[in-house]
């Protein structure tokens, strides 16, 4: 792996040395963008200071904290990956000169301390959009305002630190749109159509070989256990096991594109469940951001050149498309993709049963298709698109729960939770997205039929159902956990089928509207 990421570093990477543009001691506050490539507030940092110290704060607020339905913030799988990411972040800052200050506590209490101590004159982070870090962004840069500027400082800084923002998450630059995110399209096709027509995409930032030495510091902080972030260690035993970092990112891009050779038929395969290989398994790195969207474009354009284009080449980059416009999405409807009525302000009953709703997280529903899903998240931290769709839509629109509770669900068990993507897929299957025409039923007989149809994932995660003839395996009768509701629809599927929601919404209790935890 380390091979295959030397490579990648060096292919990615620039040979010059220190230009030393500007002086003295600039910060780079790593936060959902654990890597060295294509990182532009590291990069930043770099080209304006004499020396960088780069940090990361273990937030006590990520680890612990429960949200209003009262799932952890972070469940043990991701708290483990965001470890693996740390370690990895650290020995590849180290393979370039520097090194990772690891701290724990609050980036508002720590940031400031920092800056003075080691009289930084700029904090170089990623910005995010979503309330709870654009909150966090404020108290840090009121903090910076009030460190007092030692004008006998290393860096003869006569100002305050201050903090600066770099936008790093999407594929596209959002300086680059042709319009306003608050002007943003609400059907995703027209966003598309308009930023490929209009836009380009920005080549990787080229990080220098060297970005050392780094200014003395005493003590580097150690990179914490699981145990010391209150969880208990997690095996994965089954499906597939995703290692934290950079380089085991640039690994799994090296083995999806180039050796096994999966680029070309991603968007034949694309709808599977079972197995490493039916779609990229990217998103884990994605959100952590220990690998950035523009490689992976950089990478899907090396791979037309030298080997082929075609749908499936193309069709990665579409899905790319779909993950910046949900970012896009939370600049312009903020808090709202929280709200139980969604961006749209949709008025519906929704039930917050908790036996039906404990039936569901637990994968004991009594629909094979939906209980594997669900055990393949909690044991894995993942599940497919299919998956995710097939047990989103079953959750809201045969149960009529509440789909906070679900989105909050997966928040915790996601490896790739990002607060975007899960929100924005959640407001869209629960039909109070932004598009009034997204409004989706998945009818689980036909989606067994269609995308499991020998039953061999279900059988692969309900044991139990091995013994049965693969056609059995997804209606197993009477010898299957009784269905805990009946379904609305028995034969269609993917389907719109918005007159029939209010049906749904009759049958439910009403559950309340209290905002939710991200509310700010
Ligand atoms: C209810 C629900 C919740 C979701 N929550 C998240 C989440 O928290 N984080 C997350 O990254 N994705 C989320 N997704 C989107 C999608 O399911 C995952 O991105 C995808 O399954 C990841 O697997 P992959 O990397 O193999 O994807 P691939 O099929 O290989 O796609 C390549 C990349 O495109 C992006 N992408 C693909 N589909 C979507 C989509 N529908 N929305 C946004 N980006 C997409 C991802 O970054 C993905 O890594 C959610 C989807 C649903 C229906």
């Amino acid at each position: 792996m380390d091979r295959i990421a030397d490579q990648a570093f060096q292919m990615y990477s620039s040979s010059s040395s220190r230009i030393g543009l500007g002086g003295g001691t600039a910060i780079v506050w790593f936060r959902n963008d654990l890597r060295v490539l294509d990182n532009e507030a590291l990069y930043e940092a770099w080209v304006s200071s004499q020396m960088v110290l780069p940090v990361y704060c273990v937030d006590p607020r990520l680890f612990g904290t429960t949200y209003y339905f009262g799932f952890p913030k972070t469940g043990a799988l991701r708290a483990q990956f965001l470890i693996e990411c740390l370690a990895d972040l650290k020995k590849n800052l180290i393979k370039r000169g520097l090194n990772l200050l690891v701290q724990h506590g609050k980036p508002e209490e720590i940031l400031p301390s920092l800056a003075k101590a080691y009289g930084a004159h700029t904090v170089y982070a990623q910005k995010e959009t979503c309330s709870e870090e654009l909150n966090i962004e404020r108290l840090v840069s009121k903090g910076l305002q009030r460190v007092m500027p030692e004008p006998s400082s290393e860096s003869s800084n006569a100002h305050n630190p201050k903090l600066q923002l770099i936008w790093g998450t999407t594929m596209y630059h959002i300086d680059d749109l042709p319009y306003d995110a608050g002007s943003l399209p609400d059907v995703y096709t027209q966003f598309r159509k308009s930023v490929e027509a209009k836009c380009t995409i920005r080549g990787c930032i080229k990080t220098p070989a060297s970005l050392g030495p780094p200014p003395s510091v005493s003590e580097w902080g150690y990179v914490p256990s699981i145990d010391q972030l209150g969880f208990q260690s997690q095996n994965v035993n089954r499906g597939m096991k995703f290692v934290g970092g950079e380089s085991a990112a640039l690994g799994r891009v090296n083995e999806y594109f180039w050796k096994k050779d999966l680029l070309k038929i991603y968007k034949e395969t694309r709808n599977g469940m079972l197995g490493p290989d039916y779609s990229t398994k990217l998103s884990p790195w994605l959100a952590s951001g220990s690998l950035s969207p523009r490689f992976i474009h950089a990478e899907v354009k090396r791979y037309e050149k030298e080997r082929q284009a075609n749908n499936s080449t193309y069709w990665v980059l579409f899905e790319l498309i779909w993950r910046d416009y949900f970012r896009f999405l939370s600049v312009k409807y903020g808090n709202s993709l929280f709200h139980i009525g969604g961006p749209r302000k949709v008025e519906r009953r929704w039930s917050q049963d908790k036996n039906l709703f404990e039936s569901w997280r637990n994968g004991r529903t009594g629909y094979p298709l939906i209980d594997a899903n669900m055990k393949e998240l909690s044991t894995t931290g993942f599940m497919s698109n299919r998956g995710r769709q097939i047990v989103c839509s079953f959750l809201v629109r045969d149960m009529g729960i509440d789909w906070r509770m679900g989105a909050e669900w997966f928040e915790t068990c996601l490896l790739d939770f990002d607060p975007c993507s899960n929100y924005g897929n959640w407001t869209y299957g629960a039909g109070v997205g932004n598009d009034p025409r997204e409004d989706r039923y998945f009818s689980i007989p036909k989606q067994a039929q269609t995308y499991d149809p020998e039953g061999e994932y279900v059988a692969y995660w309900l044991p139990q159902l091995r013994s049965l003839p693969k056609e059995k395996r997804n209606f197993p009768g009477k010898s299957y956990n009784e269905q805990v509701v009946p379904l609305k629809f028995k034969g269609a599927g993917g389907k719109h089928h918005s007159q029939d929601t209010a049906t749904a919404a009759r049958r439910t209790n009403y559950g309340g509207m209290r905002p939710k935890g991200h509310v700010g």
